[in-house]
């Protein structure tokens, strides 16, 4: 279908290697687009799929949509299997809720996340057609070079909004394969079908009395009217057909009374059908539509078309984890470094009932101690003298109506638990600076990687800030002790490996599924990441390059005790920030480990451990 890639592989070399507009080689979608994502800063490289069970509640809130959708996926799903393409259908956030289509492609699709469960904004991926028609709010096609990120660069999508009557969108319809597969009619396909969607979307859901009317009688009853619903004398919904005949927006038609729109005579309108002269001049066919009623929802949510995956715990964990804190009790998140916590955190905010509040991440232990008060509780005008003197809220109030999360919850020092537990509570936050207490509102998730009950029972943990926020526990398990191990390892392999083409070997995922992981995940993805930038183009890795760690069943010889493991990182973190000047983002980077280590061995340093 594109013609012209190389068009866009030049606008790509202006846009992301010199920095130019690329005006005038992509469409202006794709420009404007483009633009919003390099403002954004990086989006997480991997994927994460959603709990199956949260999979099933998003499906079952949009049940309308899906109900409505049905018969236009069964309509597409034919077309999809013949030009070896998949429809799918989203959620107004982006989550796609069903997929159908041809299976030859699935497992392509399935390389990049392309199904149910997964995100699908610009957001969370880049310029693509689900997320971009989520903000341009129109039909569009993202092909090929196009999408911001290169792993998608292999897909070719032609996706339209679904409007409600309110002129919200509801949801994406969107068809998508390989640029040769895509075919020409793909976009207007999609863009009639999301009208027929709509049109079923508010007949089956609009209040009041809903007017159908057209210029044309013949087409009066049919997917191609236009529709107005009326409640009290004012106008409460319409589709976008019945806009465009009527030369109006949502903005200018929502609220307004009818005989403004449609004039006087619009109450003689019957359901045979009655000639409506507007007060522009203009005349339409207009008759009443059948009474809205509620969409059957006897008929049962589609399942995805595959089996579900091998038991992921993450999974299973995420989904109690997300009732418990919808309920308000503060979630503790453990686990060893590198197994996910965070990620976890972040997953229960996207899944959770506070997803359109804020995010709001501290690393307790990358805090200096002179700065984590001023930090977390917000200051006013004039608590300090000297650089910045006007006010800040502080991240505790930041995260108001959203999610915190403290990560290395266990590091942080004994006065500021104190504070922390006043505001858990008293619900409200008080300045540095004596300024008025304000009250704040959220969910808390915290993380450690020590073990709170001990520092506890040491006098360095507050043991009543423990109760208050391990008010459910979540132990991440390591990934050596992970059912799904091997599942994960070619997931995210696959997932690494697919802009490059690279198969793995049976024998180097038996290599990967041997090694202790004592960094988990996080040393798995530079595992994999090294080994997919060693391997030429579409080839095959046939053995990794693995640092030895002694497996944790090996006897292990009497030198290699914890705590000397210990002392000798201790040592080697030391040296490293000698040799770095302190510069802790350039040890960790020498070391090969994460920055948070460092900010722990400080830490540690700083309580003399
Ligand atoms: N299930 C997962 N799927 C994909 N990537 C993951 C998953 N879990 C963790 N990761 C990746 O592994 C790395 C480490 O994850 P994360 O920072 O959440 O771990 P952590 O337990 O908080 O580590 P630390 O205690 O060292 O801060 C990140 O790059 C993250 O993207």
């Amino acid at each position: 279908m594109p013609s012209g890639l190389s068009r866009v592989q030049q606008a790509r070399e202006r846009f992301f290697d010199e920095g130019r507009a690329p005006d005038g080689w992509v469409p202006p979608h794709i420009t404007r687009s483009w633009m919003r994502c390099r403002s954004q800063g990086p989006r997480p490289e991997l994927w994460v799929p959603m709990a199956t069970a949260l999979v099933r509640e998003r499906r079952h809130e949009a049940r309308s949509l899906l109900d409505c959708a049905m018969p236009e996926l069964d309509g597409l799903a034919q077309h999809a299997a013949d030009t070896g393409c998949i429809a799918v259908i989203c959620g107004p956030d982006g989550i796609i809720l069903d997929e159908v289509g041809s299976t030859e492609f699935v497992p392509k699709a399935d390389r990049v996340a392309l199904r149910p469960g997964a995100d699908w904004s610009e957001g969370a991926r880049g310029t693509n057609a689900i997320g971009t028609v989520l903000i341009e709010r129109e039909a569009l096609a993202v092909l090929g070079g196009e999408h911001f990120l290169d792993h998608n660069g292999f897909l070719a999508c032609a996706a339209a909004p679904v409007f409600d009557g309110a002129g919200h969108v509801a949801g994406v319809l969107d068809l998508s394969g390989e640029p040769s597969r895509l075919d020409a009619h793909a976009l207007g396909l999609v863009r009639l079908a999301a009208r027929q969607i709509e049109h079923r979307l508010m007949l089956a859901s609009a209040r009041g009395q809903v007017l159908r009317f057209h210029a044309k009688a013949g087409l009066l009853g049919t997917p191609r009217e236009g529709l107005l619903a009326v409640e009290d004398g004012r106008v409460v919904a319409a589709n976008g057909i019945g806009l465009s005949l009527l030369g109006e927006t949502w903005d200018s038609l929502l609220g307004q009374p009818v005989e403004r729109v449609l004039g006087r005579t619009w109450s003689r309108i019957d359901p045979r059908g009655e000639v409506l002269v507007l007060p522009s001049g203009a005349s339409l066919v207009a008759g009443i539509a059948p009474s809205a009623r509620p969409v059957a929802v006897s008929v049962p949510a589609r399942e995805a078309p595959r089996p579900a995956p091998v038991a992921d715990p993450f999974d299973t964990l995420l989904a109690v984890a997300v009732r418990v804190l919808d309920a308000g009790v503060p979630v503790l998140v453990t686990g060893e470094t590198g197994a996910g916590k965070e990620v976890f955190a972040q997953r229960l905010h996207h899944e959770g009932r506070r997803r359109h509040g804020p995010f709001v991440a501290v690393n307790c232990a990358a805090l200096p101690e002179t700065l984590i008060e001023a930090e977390l509780f917000g200051y006013d005008d004039g608590a300090f003298t000297g650089a910045r003197r006007r006010g800040a809220p502080g991240r505790l109030r930041e995260a108001d109506g959203g999610v915190l999360f403290l990560d290395e919850i266990g590091d942080m020092p004994l006065a500021m638990q104190t504070r922390l537990l006043r505001v858990l509570e008293t619900r409200e936050v008080t300045p540095l600076g004596g300024g008025k207490p304000v009250t704040v509102d959220f969910d808390l998730v915290c993380a450690t990687h020590c073990d709170l009950p001990r520092l506890a029972a040491e006098g360095a943990f507050r043991s009543d800030l423990l109760y208050r926020i391990a008010g459910y526990g979540v132990a991440l398990p390591a990934l050596r002790d992970r059912p799904d191990r091997r599942g994960l390892i070619r997931k995210l392999f696959d997932t690494l490996a697919a802009p490059r083409r690279l198969a793995l070997s049976d024998e180097a995922l038996d290599q990967l599924d041997r090694h202790p992981w004592p960094g988990n995940v996080r040393e798995l993805i530079h595992t994999l990441k090294t080994a997919v930038a060693l391997a030429p183009d579409g080839g095959t890795v046939e053995r990794v390059q693995l640092v030895a760690h002694p497996a944790p069943a090996d006897p292990a010889p009497p030198v290699a005790a914890p705590v000397a493991l210990g002392d000798l990182t201790a040592q080697a973190i030391e040296r490293a920030l000698q040799a770095c000047g302190g510069r802790v983002a350039d040890t960790a980077r020498q070391l090969g480990i994460h920055r948070s280590t460092v900010y722990r061995h400080l830490a540690q340093r700083r309580r003399g451990h």
